[in-house]
């Protein structure tokens, strides 16, 4: 895949990439533009004036900073490397670092490439339109870009879903998102091209087909390159024939090659889904009260934790405070959570803790709903006896240490860890020490769709990275009224999941 992205974006062609989590998307588009040419005009050069030549736009602040991280370390190898501001720089907007900061970095020197939030990006466009420099922009990448842009499936909708969809349609044109936005304001003039085009249909598909040159030429614009693992034709179409940004004479649409991994998983129903990683299992347990046990009808997994190689994380073990001293929560917020009531079911994260401690040699992930406290979990974590830390890849003092660590992963830490994150900074991690990925509750809320089946893609996509193993645990409330054949059961929901995924669930060996 790589192979072919590389000399598209090269060539300044517009690209639609879709392929399996962890297959090096990312990583290739980072290769592919830090290798772009930096133009100057002559005027420039003499003021020692660049240009930003990408702008990137990724969905949360940890991807913006791993991808500054790669960069970091790629540009460190030379002998004399050049100041990383001079090469990357991160636009995010939270509450640890001001916008202001990136912002200043930024009017001080145009980095080769901008990484930024999409909420970030367009905040500095409407304080200081100059400065992201849109009309000499060389590329845009959109990585992720089904979360970042929401389409409607176009399927013929039953009578009584008509009115939700309508609803939905006119709620997408009410609020069509930040990076819709964006990209409206830099593809304007691309837009009315294509508006133009469009009002001719039959002689522009006749024109493309004999490769003719249009009448309406189209203006000098950057390259748009957009990303995902999942990139559902509802997408693809309004991407194509919609949204206007695309240079259609000059689009290249790359998927994976279909090369699989060694072996592929087979799914219950005997069925082969193509580009599942075989040495990932995948288990789902059922918590209630009285018990927790594995979903019906997994299959008996490897009795042992998939090994991860004998390299050490950084050769360091148990590099993480301990439990105790644990100092990032802020004493307020425990007197708060001491006296409150839990929005987590703690039989739900007993069993997180203990299927932690049970299996996890060193690194694991614990993915929260979108909206939950992170905090709140890791405080309710470390009472339970777990050293968990909120996912942080930037401020906290091993944040850095889980991107840097290589391919491999110590067989076992003194003081094994769990980052705790939410389905909104999760997608596009690389985290490379990680052998599971825990998931508290359905990945999307209580209802399976095309979403909720992506959400998990996305999710359990943390592991078997690069043809890696791990483990997906997703924990799951099972209420005492329901029966397994019922459709409404949690179990029953992950069950679909699962098969939609094409993966056949395993048991989980500590709770069969
Ligand atoms: N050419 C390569 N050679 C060796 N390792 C690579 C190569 N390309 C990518 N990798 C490694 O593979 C891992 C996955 O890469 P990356 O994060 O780019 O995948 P992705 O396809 O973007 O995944 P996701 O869909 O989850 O965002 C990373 O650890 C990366 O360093």
């Amino acid at each position: 895949m790589q192979a072919r992205l590389i000399p598209a974006i090269l060539e300044g062609k517009d690209v639609l990439l879709k392929d399996r989590t962890g297959s090096g998307k990312s990583f290739g588009l980072v290769l592919a533009l830090l290798n772009k040419p930096r133009l100057v005009s002559k005027d420039e050069r003499r003021q020692n004036k660049r240009h930003i030549t990408s702008l990137v736009i990724v969905p949360h602040r940890e991807l913006a900073y791993q991808l500054l991280h790669w960069i970091e370390r790629m540009v460190n190898v030379g002998e004399h490397a050049p100041p990383l501001s001079s090469i990357a720089q991160v636009l995010v907007r939270d509450g640890r670092m001001h916008l202001d900061t990136g912002l200043q970095t930024l009017q001080k020197e145009s980095p080769h490439v901008l990484i930024g939030t999409p909420q970030a990006i367009m905040d500095v466009y409407e304080a200081h339109p100059k400065v992201l420099q849109l009309d000499t922009l060389s590329s845009v990448v959109v990585d992720e870009v089904d979360y970042l842009i929401e389409t409607l499936a176009r399927k013929d909708p039953g009578k009584s879903f008509k009115r939700a969809i309508e609803k939905a349609k006119r709620k997408l044109q009410a609020h069509p998102g930040t990076t819709r936005q964006l990209l409206d304001v830099i593809y304007a003039r691309r837009r009315e091209v294509n508006a133009r085009r469009q009002d001719e249909p039959g002689l522009e598909i006749a024109r493309r087909r004999n490769g003719q040159p249009s009448s309406t030429p189209m203006p000098p614009s950057p390259q748009l390159v957009v990303s995902s693992a999942t990139l559902r034709t509802h997408l693809r179409n309004y991407l194509y024939d919609e949204s206007g940004w695309l240079d259609k004479d000059n689009v290249v649409k790359i998927s994976g090659t279909g090369a699989k991994p060694a072996e592929e998983v087979q799914a219950n129903d005997g069925t082969r889904k193509e580009g599942q990683n075989a040495s990932v299992e995948h288990s789902v347990l059922l918590v209630s009260e009285q018990r927790v046990r594995n979903i019906p009808g997994s299959a008996t997994g490897a009795s042992s934790v998939p090994s991860l190689g004998e390299e050490a994380v950084n050769g360091e073990t148990g590099a993480c405070k301990s439990v105790n001293e644990a100092d990032d929560i802020d004493p307020g917020l425990i007197q708060k959570y001491s006296t409150t009531a839990s929005p987590y079911n703690p039989s739900m994260m007993e069993t997180v803790a203990a299927a932690f401690a049970l299996d996890v040699p060193s690194i694991a992930l614990l993915v929260l709903p979108s909206s939950a406290p992170v905090q709140r979990a890791v405080w309710e974590l470390r009472e339970l006896g777990v050293d968990a830390h909120g996912l942080d890849l930037e401020s906290s003092a091993n944040g850095r240490s889980y991107l840097a660590s290589g391919g491999g992963a110590e067989t076992s830490r003194a003081n094994p860890v769990l980052l705790v994150s939410t389905l909104a900074t999760t997608r596009g991690l690389d985290l490379p020490a990680l052998s599971h990925v825990f998931i508290y509750g359905l990945p999307e809320g209580d209802r399976v769709n095309g979403k909720a089946v992506d959400a998990y893609v996305h999710i359990s996509g943390r592991v078997g990275r690069f043809g890696r193993p791990g483990k997906v645990v997703s924990v799951v409330e099972e209420k005492e009224s329901e029966s397994d054949s019922d459709e409404s059961a949690s179990g029953e929901k992950m069950a679909r999941i699962l098969r939609a995924v094409g993966v056949g669930p395993v048991q989980f060996a500590a709770f069969a």
